[in-house]
Parts: structure tokens; sequence; C-alpha cells
């Protein structure tokens, strides 16, 4: 069987203090129990930044106003291939808050555990741990 291909963008969202608003994922859900970037599967026809738009509101509550793609990852599982649009978002309208009852919390960025976010994560973390963005 043909590996299912799916487009996924998500939020690095960064406070003046140097956090980052991190959501835990649903323990029956794929890569569940690991730490994550708030975000989703792209729609038919949307862009990654209308995705994001779109996931940070429904997941977290928030209205995006600025955001920049930093980096863009392949990662090749068993069953399958997702490839993570990561942005960068540092001004939004609201407070963000696990609008579908996740566990969240805000961390300083040197503070990131790589190893409690999934393997596709581990790159940008260390380059946020390492203060190289
Ligand atoms: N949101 C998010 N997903 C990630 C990260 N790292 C990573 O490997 N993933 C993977 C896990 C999933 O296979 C996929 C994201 O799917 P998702 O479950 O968030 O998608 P969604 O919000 O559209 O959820 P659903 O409507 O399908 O329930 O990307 C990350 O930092 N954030
Ligand atoms: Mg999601």
């Amino acid at each position: 069987m043909e590996k299912k291909q799916l487009q996924i963008a998500v939020g690095i969202i960064r406070n003046a203090q140097q956090e980052i608003f991190i959501t835990q994922r649903a323990a029956n859900s794929h890569m569940g129990g690991f730490w994550e970037f708030p975000g989703g599967k792209l729609e038919v026809g949307e862009t990654p930044v209308e995705a994001l738009l779109r996931e940070l509101k429904e997941e977290i509550g928030i209205d995006v106003i600025n955001s920049q793609l930093l980096q863009v990852v392949e990662h090749e599982f068993p069953d399958r291939k997702i490839t993570l649009h990561f942005f960068l978002v540092d001004q939004w309208d609201c407070q963000p808050y696990g609008k579908e009852g996740q566990s969240s919390r805000w961390l300083l960025q040197k503070s990131l555990v790589a190893e409690e976010f999934p393997p596709a994560n581990q790159v940008i973390v260390d380059m946020l741990i390492n203060n190289v963005i």
C-alpha cells in the first residue's frame, strides 16, 4: 500500500521573554504523549500559512498577526511520510490555551527537551535550545 503523505503546518509561538507555548498530544493520537508545537494537517487547497492560522485558532484560540516560515522538514515513519512547515509566530491576539482540553505550558526556549518531541522536531528543537533561531 502507498504510504500516506501529509503536509503539516505548526507554530512556534514565542513571547518577549523567549518562552515558547507547547501542547501535549492526546494519548490516543499519532505520537501520543509527546509535546508538540500546535498545528495540524493542511486541508485540500490550503497553503501552509492558511492552515497555520486555522489550526492555531482551532487548537489554542489565538489569531496570528505575524509569522515567518523557518524551516521545512520531511520525516518518514513506517506508515506515513510527513512534511512539517515550521513557522515562528511572534505576534498574536488572545491568550493561547488548550482549547481541545490538551495540556499546555510556556517554557523558556533554552529549557526545551528534544526527546519530549516527536523525532521530526529534533533539528528545530536543537536550534531553539542553542539560540540559533
Ligand atoms: N501538530 C504537530 N504535529 C507534529 C509535530 N511533530 C510531528 O511529528 N507532528 C506530526 C504528528 C502527526 O502525525 C502530524 C500532525 O497531525 P495532527 O494530529 O496535529 O493533525 P490535526 O491537528 O489536523 O488533527 P486531526 O484533525 O487529524 O485530528 O504531524 C509538531 O510539533 N506539531
Ligand atoms: Mg494538531
